[in-house]
């Protein structure tokens, strides 16, 4: 229950998130005419955003995994408000792109915090990271709305500013009642067993996975800025046709985050959700960028969508963050840096590529889709642990051999707990102290799905351990009697 209430308010911080993400570019005009300076002004302060993820993203990552989640959670929030309540008022354009990079920065630290929370909170949570692209995308699509309205009414455009930044104080309320998951800490001897044949190849999984956390943002960025265009220009669709493409491209992504939400809960494996949406997103784009035809194009379209934006960014961070457990700020922060640089060279490349035609920068897609498809591959590849059950026996066998000679070590520490107790004359039984014991296991467990089970071994290990010390006790009276 408690963990249900404490998603509802990272759910929630991220539906102001989206709004954070377009709510400059709704605004352009009112802006301009408040600040008193062009359209590309502004255009300029909005590209503080950017510059403030770059900047943040890595450094607040890492900050997370050493100081915890709550505290980046609480900085997104902060900055985010700061921004939104700032940007209702400033006048001044330095201010404004110091807003702006605020904004950045809010984006970074409530990233780093709350997908790593997710996780944290163990079981299938990680499907709730796919979650939070539909609460961005609802705030995206409710802002436009409230922005016409407002406009239509006369109403000061700054109150959709003041509207973000009041929900953001009540949700500071609602979510700092809530207890954060424990930071994950991951033994040595976890570390060492299970993940020998996984360590040689990790590092191809890493460049596979940071290179997608790359191609996944470019494959969006780019459809999203030059299909409309490239639909008119090339294909010569009407314009009304033009942006079905790109509503349709929404409506799958919608679509899309659902249907991957239900799988992941299903227990589908990310490695084949990674491969097929993948693979999906290619052949709809190769569509979209060779078929005249305006009736296979819109269903492209929307399967694009689906494939492409429909959370299959999260899935690959989560694939990311499952591989290094102890450092999952850190990583999701290099995920997100190498989104971040899709961002901002995507624009640059493509507007190049322009000047030869609209048509290259579009099909440019193609080459990202096939880089990002071949990525993902090494990275599953690389992450693939060969499994046949002679192997498994024996890394079954090296893991016993560890426990075995830890339960050893421990049986000696219940020795001499169990002479002290005779000293003492105190009880063998001590319900307090299995009590701690059994909290401890649930702290230190990194996979919650297990932590009952390790809880009922740690409960036989203790009761072996009260019959071993009343049998030690037992042999030692008869000793004394014996003589006597
Ligand atoms: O800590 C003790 O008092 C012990 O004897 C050790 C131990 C254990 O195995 O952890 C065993 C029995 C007690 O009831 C509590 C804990």
């Amino acid at each position: 229950m408690r963990q249900h209430q404490l998603s509802i308010s990272l759910y929630l911080n991220y539906f102001i998130h989206g709004i954070g993400l377009i709510i400059l570019t709704q605004n352009m005009q009112a802006l301009g005419q408040h600040w008193q300076t062009p359209l590309a002004t502004v255009s300029y302060v909005i590209s503080g955003i950017g510059i403030g993820r770059l900047l943040a993203y890595f450094i607040l990552g890492n900050l997370s995994d050493r100081f915890g989640r709550k505290v980046f959670v609480n900085l997104g929030m902060a900055c985010y408000f700061t921004f939104f309540v700032g940007m209702a008022l400033v006048t001044n354009i330095q201010l404004a792109y110091g807003l702006a990079i605020l904004a950045g920065i809010a984006n970074s630290a409530l990233d780093a915090g709350t997908y790593t929370t997710f996780i944290e909170m163990g079981g299938r949570q990680g499907s709730a990271n796919v979650l939070l692209k539909a609460f961005m995308s609802a705030g995206e699509f409710l802002l436009p709305l409230l922005v016409a309205n407002f406009e239509a009414q006369r109403i000061w455009y700054g109150w959709s500013f003041i509207l973000a930044a009041a929900i953001l104080v009540v949700n500071s309320i609602l979510l700092n009642r809530q207890q954060f998951p424990l930071k994950n800490q991951v033994s040595q001897a976890g570390t060492g067993v299970s993940q020998q044949p996984l360590k040689n190849r990790r590092w191809l999984a890493t460049v596979g996975l940071a290179g997608y956390g790359y191609t996944s943002m470019a494959l969006m960025i780019l459809y999203t800025q030059w299909v409309s265009l490239f639909a008119t220009t090339t294909l010569h669709f009407s314009s009304v046709l033009a942006h079905w493409l790109l509503s349709l491209y929404s409506i799958g992504s919608i679509t899309g985050v659902i249907v991957i939400f239900w799988l992941l809960r299903r227990g589908v494996a990310e490695t084949k959700l990674l491969l097929a949406m993948n693979g999906g997103s290619l052949l709809a784009l190769a569509v979209i960028c060779y078929s005249p035809a305006a009736g296979l194009s819109m269903l492209a379209a929307f399967g694009f969508g689906f494939t492409a934006a429909g959370g299959v960014m999260q899935v690959g961070l989560n694939l990311f963050i499952k591989g290094y457990p102890h450092m999952k700020g850190r990583i999701t922060g290099i995920y997100f840096t190498f989104g971040s640089i899709a961002s901002f060279t995507i624009p640059l490349v493509t507007g190049w590529l322009s000047k030869q035609n609209i048509a290259t920068a579009m099909r440019f897609d193609l080459v990202i889709a096939v880089s990002g498809l071949a990525f993902v591959g090494l990275a599953v590849w690389a992450l693939h642990v060969p499994t046949t059950l002679s192997q498994e026996r024996q890394r079954i066998n090296h893991i016993d051999q560890q426990i075995v000679r830890l339960l050893n070590q421990r049986f000696e520490t219940v020795t001499a707990i169990g002479e002290l107790k005779q000293q003492q004359q105190l009880p063998v039984l001590d319900q307090q102290r299995e009590q701690r014991v059994l909290q401890q296991v649930a702290v230190k467990s990194t996979q919650t799905a297990h932590t009952p089970y390790l809880q009922a071994i740690y409960q036989a290990i203790m009761h072996n351990s009260r019959a071993y010390q009343t049998d030690l006790h037992t042999n030692l009276h008869k000793e004394d009697i014996d003589h006597d």
